[in-house]
């Protein structure tokens, strides 16, 4: 091996968990930089007992897609490794093909991980990739808050996707695949100037000028990821100290939280909102600071299907009962994204919020030390018009509820985006 090979093979090292697991994947589209990544982690596998899983996704878009994946399937086979090939027959034809054709084929490699026993499977995401998604970002966001590079570690439906060639460039991976003699194909999409990518690539060949790179801007994006993470770190601590969790609603202190850095409030009320509502997407910026606003001067509220409930030096953060007045399950499923309420057999028993009506009937609420309007967007077991338990003080009869994920996990994983 020479010097350039050894190079490449200690900075993937570096980039890989310190254990490496023992069964690893490899998604190898038969392009240069998957294919080059195959090869190092071969080496890799030379000096670690691990045992490594070749996979390619044959989307069925292209015609030549079905050959590349045999020619996969054979460079494989000459260093020893298993390959399997997936196949992709899903695509409506509605959304953006290479959208949907990425959530494809990250779907298929992590239930085909799952059925191997395979723990990680290794992306060939290069440096270059890294400054065009850098760039592609900063061009749609509003600017350098919030802005990240892709990260280098990422679950995906149960396994984990790593990207430990981030510090490596393309031309780096050919030089290394010419040297060893190893051939690769050029996807022709990579190409056609329409897509967003290949501007991007040009924004960053035209930052040479005033030096900056891929490399460097590979640098820029893992730094933004420690800022982010010092970030999250804070704001985890933060909302241990101010915010105080009961089931599903989360009671802030007034002070402490207009004591934090914006930032950082921004990131405890964002955290509560999605928690409680179970949004798949933040609220508006503007809703969100007059939210803030609202819970340091301690007024009423509500955003996303969430209010804002005053109380002394207080805020409560909890969700509205029109929100989910509609939600109706059955026992031992998911109500309103995050309540399971399980319990003895019974026949036409149905989960619903307790709303006016079953507060009413279940005077113990007043124990609970939460606000009324808190209780009333909570669930309850009903028959007919009768409440027959509600996780309320004295939440009996053999009923359980829990909330999934449980709030420190949650917080613990929103945090780290
Ligand atoms: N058809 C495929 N089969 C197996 N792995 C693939 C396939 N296509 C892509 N990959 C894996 O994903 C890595 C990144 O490829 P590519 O840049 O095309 O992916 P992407 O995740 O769709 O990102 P983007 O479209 O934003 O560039 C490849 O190096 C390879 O590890």
């Amino acid at each position: 091996m020479n010097r350039h090979s050894e190079n490449l093979l200690a900075e993937l090292r570096a980039r890989l968990p310190e254990r490496l697991p023992p069964k690893l994947g490899v998604a190898v589209s038969g392009g240069g930089d998957s294919v080059a990544l195959m090869h190092l982690l071969h080496q890799v596998a030379q000096n670690e007992e691990i045992a490594l899983f070749v996979a390619t996704v044959d989307h069925g878009l292209r015609p030549d897609a079905a050959q590349e994946a045999v020619t996969v399937s054979r460079q494989a086979a000459a260093l020893g490794l298993p390959h399997d090939i997936l196949h992709w027959a899903g695509w409506d034809r509605s959304g953006n093909v290479q959208d949907e054709a990425r959530k494809a084929r990250y779907s298929l490699l992590a239930g085909w991980a799952q059925q191997r026993g395979i723990d990680a499977i290794a992306l060939g995401h290069t440096a270059d990739d890294q400054a065009e998604t850098l760039l592609m970002r900063l061009g749609r966001s509003s600017g350098v808050t919030g802005l990240s590079g892709m990260s280098a570690s990422r679950q995906w439906e149960g396994v984990t996707l790593l990207r430990p060639m981030l510090g490596i460039t393309r031309k780096d991976l050919r030089t290394y695949l010419t040297g060893i003699g190893a051939t690769w194909v050029e996807d022709p999409s990579n190409q056609d100037p329409r897509f967003d990518r290949i501007k991007a690539r040009e924004a960053v060949s035209g930052l040479k000028p005033l030096g900056i790179d891929a490399l460097s801007l590979s640098r820029v994006a893992e730094n933004l990821a420690q800022a982010h993470a010092a970030l999250g770190a804070f704001a985890q601590e933060s909302a241990r100290n101010v915010a105080q969790v009961e089931q599903s609603d989360v009671k802030v202190d007034r002070a402490g939280f207009a004591a934090l850095p914006k930032e950082i409030r921004r990131r405890v009320l964002l955290g509560c909102l999605v928690w409680i509502a179970g949004l798949g997407y933040p609220p508006r910026q503007a809703a969100v600071e007059q939210a803030m606003k609202a819970i340091i001067e301690g007024r009423a509220g509500s955003l996303s299907g969430c209010l804002l409930v005053p109380e002394g030096m207080s805020v409560w953060i909890c969700r509205e009962f029109k929100a989910v007045e509609a939600r109706i399950s059955a026992p031992d499923e998911v109500w309103d994204s995050k309540w399971v309420l399980t319990g003895p057999e019974i026949s036409g028993a149905e989960i619903r919020a307790l709303g006016e009506d079953g507060l009413r009937q279940m005077p113990e609420w007043r124990e609970t030390g939460r606000p009324r309007l808190a209780l009333s967007a909570t669930p309850a077991v009903w028959k007919g018009g009768a409440v027959l338990a509600a996780p309320l003080a004295g939440f009996a009869n053999g009923w359980r509820a829990d909330t999934t994920p449980e709030w420190p996990e949650f917080y613990a994983s929103f945090l780290s985006h």
